[in-house]
This record gives structure tokens, C-alpha cells and sequence, in this order.
């Protein structure tokens, strides 16, 4: 038994992606595509991903320490289990032959295998009471690890001071005053559920105020290219709508005719996307 499978079984599961892998055998998306993903909506990621048939990404229904400021970054999954103590006693031991030697604190295993760029992404059954995964010192080591954060479906604790945190976010379901109890760690890296999304190993996480969006990873720069597209051609309408150089009911139609496409192209490749912003 393993607490976190072997780089070739998370290279078997996550198959469809063909790009760069992090040495445990997660997905890599790069580093130039996770930053264009953090200025997209949950729409634009919805609208890519549903037409591809991955109609479930998304989970709602969150808290978030930073509103407005959106979390991306790299899925390390968790589970954890209600207590049970074979099975508990079965994890100690294989977690200690993959060396986490602290089995009194599974929660930290997860925490101390972070890297830069990572987002933990914790299913605790939704569990608040005694299922606060974190509180402002995991939360602070999470932080100075990943530059990113953690997405927790369940309780976190020391709410004031994981707020307080500057460079991370994180989203959590409440926020209870008990410590984690009567739980077990039953995976690291394992596929999890989250809401009613399916959550794999390297997926990208995109947190936003709407709510979280688990991404394939072969799906995260095709999301990047379209929502800066869409972007574009906001910036583009807003401009010449306040130029008066359209009408709205030439501009607010879901396919711009050939002049007005040139004329976006030609806007385009004069760099004046990139003036706007
Ligand atoms: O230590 C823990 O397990 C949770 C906690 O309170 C913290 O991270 O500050
Ligand atoms: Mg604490």
C-alpha cells in the first residue's frame, strides 16, 4: 500500500497530457501560462472546458481569505477519511516508508510536500468541527511554500490570522475554533472529489469570487489564448463604442462582420491591446 502512488501511476492517470512533469509525475502546465490564467473569470474557463466536454469542472459555494484576488496555481490532492484505527495504523506505517514520519500530523505531510507554483486541494468529506485542515501556521507554511494557497472543502481555524496572510489564498467552506480530530489521510495524489468535480493530480486550480474551477492541464493554455482573446475584443468594443466608431448593434452581435474583424486585427497587430491595458 501507498499513501501517494508512484510517479508512474500518476503518469498513467493523467495520460492525456503529453507536456512537462514535476518529479512526483504531476502535469507541469508552465509557469507563462499559469500567469495568463490568473486574470480569467470562471466563465471563460467554463465556456472552453464545457465545449470540450468537461462540463463539471467547476464547485461553488466557497469562503475565501482574499476576495477579489484570484488563487492559481498546480493541484496537490489530499484525502482524508473519518477515523478508523486499522486503517489508520495502515497508514502510518506506509506513510513512514514514504517518509512522513509524523503520523500524529497527516495534515503536514500533505503541507511539507509543496513546491513553488503548487495549490493544495484537501477533500475532508466537508467536515468543519474537528475537520480544520489548517489553521495560520500550516497556512503560513503553505504560503512561503507555494506562493499560491489552498482550497480546503471543509474547516480551517485562526481565521484572523490565515486572512493576514499576504501571499496566499485560500478558500475553505467556515472556520471553527476545534483542531483537526477523528480523521485519517487515505491519499496523496490520488484523484479526489470536490463539489461535484472529479479532481485529478496537476489539474489547474483557478479560484476566483464565483468560485473554484479544477482545469485538465491540456485544457489550461487553450483557456489562456481564448480568454485573452475575449479580452481583447472587450477592450476593443468598449474603445470604438466610445469613439462612436460603431453602432452598439453593430458591435453586440456574437459574430462581427469582415470590416469589423479586419479592423479588430488590424488593432491588434498595431499593439493596442496591450496600450489599453
Ligand atoms: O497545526 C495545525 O494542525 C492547525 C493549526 O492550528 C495551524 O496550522 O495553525
Ligand atoms: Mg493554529
Amino acid at each position: 500500500m501507498r499513501i501517494q502512488p508512484t510517479a508512474q501511476d500518476i503518469i498513467d492517470l493523467t495520460a492525456a497530457w503529453t507536456g512537462e512533469r514535476s518529479a512526483d509525475g504531476r502535469p507541469r502546465v508552465s509557469e507563462d501560462v499559469l500567469i495568463a490564467l490568473s486574470a480569467i473569470t470562471a466563465e471563460q474557463a467554463w465556456h472552453v472546458l464545457d465545449a470540450a466536454g468537461y462540463p463539471h469542472q467547476f464547485a461553488g459555494g466557497w469562503r475565501t481569505t482574499k476576495p477579489g484576488v484570484n488563487l492559481v496555481g498546480r493541484a496537490v490532492t489530499a484525502q482524508f477519511l473519518p477515523h478508523r484505527a486499522d486503517f489508520d495504523a495502515a497508514v502510518v506505517t506506509a506513510g513512514a516508508r514514504e517518509g512522513h514520519h509524523d503520523g500524529e500530523r497527516q495534515n503536514s505531510w500533505v503541507v511539507e510536500s509543496l513546491e513553488p507554483g503548487d495549490v493544495m486541494v484537501t477533500d475532508i468529506f466537508g467536515k468543519i468541527t474537528e475537520g480544520t485542515v489548517i489553521g495560520d501556521n500550516l497556512g503560513t507554511a503553505i504560503a512561503s511554500r507555494t506562493g499560491a494557497g489552498a482550497v480546503i472543502d471543509g474547516g480551517v481555524r485562526d481565521l484572523p490570522g490565515l486572512t493576514a496572510i499576504d501571499n496566499g489564498v485560500f478558500f475553505y467552506r467556515a472556520a471553527d475554533p476545534t483542531p483537526i480530530r477523528g480523521v485519517v489521510l487515505s491519499g496523496m495524489n490520488t484523484p479526489i472529489r470536490i463539489g461535484g468535480v472529479t479532481v485529478l493530480p496537476g489539474d489547474i486550480v483557478l479560484g476566483t469570487d464565483t468560485g473554484v474551477t479544477f482545469i485538465p492541464p491540456q485544457y489550461a493554455e487553450e483557456i489562456a489564448v481564448t480568454a485573452l482573446d475575449i479580452t481583447n475584443r472587450d477592450i476593443f468594443s468598449k474603445q470604438v463604442l466610445a469613439e462612436r466608431v460603431y453602432t452598439t448593434a453593430e458591435i453586440d452581435v456574437l459574430v462581427w462582420p469582415e470590416a469589423i474583424e479586419e479592423h479588430y486585427a488590424r488593432w491588434l497587430a498595431e499593439g493596442s491591446a496591450d496600450n489599453a491595458r
